[in-house]
């Protein structure tokens, strides 16, 4: 018999740079920095992406949205999340809850949670409490602690009818 629910988890990492804004879970966060990348370099999206395409079988982000694109150049990547919904819909697929990380020793992420659950759950089409976002530093470990970048990673559940038909 198979399963129609199945996990993905995603992980990105993107390094700070001036002059640019930071964006995370869709969400334009005040800092002295944002983070570098061929897109807005929302690394919390990033990791999502990667999380639900891996829950789908469907390799990952770059795989499907390539940094050599010209169409993807400074790309609000809020819209890769929802093409990502997208090819799992077209396969059967919903999502089921999303459980992110935001690894980063400045800035604080914490006030601006609410409006990233809340912008997530619309692009994941999903309730707010099916998304969780929480974030921790390193305790000025590494790179991140050295505030050199930040990381994010990505849990998803997904589900589809048990009626569905496939055929892998
Ligand atoms: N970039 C961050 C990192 C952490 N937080 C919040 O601070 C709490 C304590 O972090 P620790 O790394 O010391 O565990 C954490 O629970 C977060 O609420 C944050 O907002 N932004
Ligand atoms: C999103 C893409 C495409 O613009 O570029 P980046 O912003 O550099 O991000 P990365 O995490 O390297 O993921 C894949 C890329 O294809």
């Amino acid at each position: 018999m198979k399963l129609n629910i199945r996990v993905g988890q995603g992980y990105d990492v993107h390094p700070f740079a001036d002059g640019r804004k930071l964006i995370l879970g869709g969400v334009e966060i005040p800092h002295e920095r944002g983070l570098a990348g061929h897109s807005d370099a929302d690394v919390l999206c990033h990791a999502l992406c990667d999380a639900l395409l891996g829950a789908a079988g469907l390799h990952d982000i770059g795989a499907h949205f390539p940094d050599t694109d010209e169409q993807y150049k400074g790309a609000d990547s809020t819209r890769f999340v929802s093409l990502c919904v997208n090819l799992l819909a077209q396969l059967g697929w919903s999502v089921g809850n999303v459980d992110v990380t935001v690894i980063a020793q400045e800035p604080k992420v914490a006030p601006f949670v609410p409006l990233m659950r809340q912008r997530l759950a619309e692009l994941l089409l999903v309730d707010e409490d099916e998304v969780n976002v929480k974030a921790t530093t390193t305790e000025r470990l590494g790179s991140i602690g050295r505030r050199e970048g930040i990381a994010a990673q990505a849990v998803v559940l997904i589900a589809r009818d048990p009626g569905h038909q496939t055929t892998g």
